[in-house]
């Protein structure tokens, strides 16, 4: 037979079929390239930020950075430098107070570095100082005067865009620390299909922050009622569209060192000659105290009179219970005006959620290895370790942490149980609750404390409102709508295909 030149006329179904199967696979490219080129990440557009807490002990400069798009957003700001200064607290500086601005140079020198030098113009630098500002004050108002003003000058000649250098109060400091932990471990974030969650659950747990210092000390949580008793300790906020009534109270005179001279004072009252055998302190170890230096203090001045003799001569015990016993003094438990106390007649309702607790709370526990999210350590377990470490020799302990600076290391054993002291006796955390208690010096990248709740606050960078975030972000959102087209033309083209057979695909077809 003679087979003709002539081609298959392509029928109008298969002429249909292939034109759908361009136009999907056309759809799809084009999605998923829309996804890829919409999703590419922009230029970074990088802000900067920095604080100086000026505590007691010590002064640090921290240098924030935050993407310039999502400075609203929460948990964007992230801390990328530390600088500790060299030397005293600026409260240190009362009797050579010019020198306590030029102090903070080398750190400011520092950030000079870290930050791109066109930013350095349009970047805030705020300096807070806490509670040994507060206590020299209290004690010499214009040397604490002259100190401020030694610091601002400083910081008004660095090349940064200065916004202020101020004593902040303690419900400040407790306030930011709060925030700033809240802010970090993202319990303000809720976007979406958590805050769904949280609506339907009505769940919206934050954590309380605790904090412990030189001179001070803070506990701020959000009570699980309103309890209206001491409007004073109550704070009001308003953060991403959420109403929060915290509790939160500072107690000056409180931070760790401030405490142990609060004891000394104390024990001073009842000596007879000027050697003083210490239970807080290592067996064998010794320090002298100026005693006209230790009660010029506000915290202890209250304490002060006559002494035959001017110096202290401290040995070392070695005795934790002793300690113990001797701490639980500073702590008077006797009248409370409210329903519930902490100590010295101050209003502290029932201990509600968990706890962050960080600045010296973490570096003692953290010393001692008592500050393990893995593997928490119970309440008793604690005491027994800081029993044994204030047991130990202070020529065996000097030997084993001979690279931990005299001062910290000689302290530890006090500390701890200044530590235990404050959270059993004084917020009466117990066996039940001591679990609840984290002990934590950094979250993420940034170290827990005030210093970025105030930046946040004064940058407005925590909206009052929730910035109505629609729930899925994105690139989510791109690439869901691209799997489901996919899918959608996959069952279109398969329905076509089962009821609309075609010819081509018939058999017999040549
Ligand atoms: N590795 C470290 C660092 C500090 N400290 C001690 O921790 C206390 C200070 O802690 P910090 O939070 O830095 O206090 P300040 O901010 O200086 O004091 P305040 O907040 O009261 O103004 C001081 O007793 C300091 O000696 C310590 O034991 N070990
Ligand atoms: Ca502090």
């Amino acid at each position: 037979m003679l087979v003709t030149g002539t081609k298959p006329k392509m029928s109008w179904t298969r002429k249909i079929l292939l034109i759908l199967g361009f136009l999907s696979t056309l759809a799809a490219i084009a999605l998923i390239a829309v996804a890829v080129t919409q999703n590419k990440p922009l230029p970074k557009n990088v802000k900067y930020g920095i604080v100086l807490d000026a505590g007691s002990s010590h002064t640090n400069l921290y240098v924030y950075e935050w993407p310039a798009e999502k400075e609203n957003n929460t948990g964007v700001v992230q801390q990328v430098e530390v600088c500790k200064v060299e030397g005293p607290g600026i409260s240190g500086y009362s009797h050579a107070t010019e020198k306590a601005g030029p102090s903070l140079a080398q750190c400011l020198r520092q950030a000079e570095e870290v930050i791109p030098s066109k930013q350095h113009q349009e970047t805030p630098i705020y300096l807070g100082a806490t509670a040994g500002m507060r206590l020299l004050s209290l004690e010499n108002k214009s040397a604490a005067d002259k100190v401020m003003s030694s610091v601002e000058k400083t910081l008004c000649s660095a090349p940064f865009s200065f916004q202020g250098a101020r004593i902040i109060s303690g419900q400040e400091e407790g306030a930011y620390g709060w925030i700033t932990i809240n802010y970090l471990l993202g319990n303000f974030k809720q976007s979406g299909w958590t805050k769904l969650l949280h609506s339907l659950k009505s769940i919206s747990e934050t954590s309380g922050a605790l904090d412990l210092g030189g001179a001070s000390t803070q506990i701020t949580f959000v009570p699980n009622e309103v309890y209206s008793e001491s409007p004073e300790n109550l704070l009001y906020f308003r953060l991403y569209g959420k109403d929060y009534i915290v509790y939160t109270h500072s107690f000056l005179c409180y931070g760790k060192d401030q405490a142990l001279q609060q004891k000394l004072a104390r024990d001073l009252q009842t000596m007879e000659n000027s050697s003083l055998l210490d239970p807080c302190f290592h067996q064998g170890y010794q320090r002298t105290i100026n005693i006209s230096e230790l009660f010029k203090n506000p915290c202890t001045s209250a304490k002060k009179k006559q002494f035959p003799f001017s110096q202290l001569y401290i040995q070392g015990e070695g005795d934790y219970q002793k300690c113990r016993r001797s701490i639980q003094k500073l702590f008077n438990k006797t009248n409370c005006p409210y329903s519930s106390c902490s100590f010295n007649g101050i209003y502290l309702p029932p201990l509600q959620g968990d706890f962050g607790a960080f600045s010296a709370f973490y570096f003692v526990m953290n010393f001692l290895n008592l500050s393990s999210e893995q593997s928490p350590v119970p309440l008793d377990k604690v005491a027994s370790t800081i029993e044994s470490f204030c047991a130990r020799p202070w020529h065996e302990v000097k030997t084993a942490y001979h690279q931990i600076k005299e001062k910290y290391l000689s302290e530890y054993c006090f500390s701890g149980a200044y530590i235990l002291s404050l959270l059993e006796n004084g917020y009466e955390f117990t066996e039940k609750n001591w679990h609840r208690i984290h002990f934590l010096g950094k979250i993420g990248s940034s170290d827990a404390g005030w210093t970025l709740g105030y930046m946040l606050n004064l940058t407005n960078m925590i909206s009052a409102e929730d910035p109505a975030m629609p729930p899925l972000s994105h690139g989510s959102y791109v690439g869901l709508m691209v799997l489901c087209s996919l899918v959608l033309v996959s069952v279109l083209l398969f329905a076509w295909l089962l009821f609309h057979k075609p010819k081509c695909l018939q058999k017999g077809i040549v």
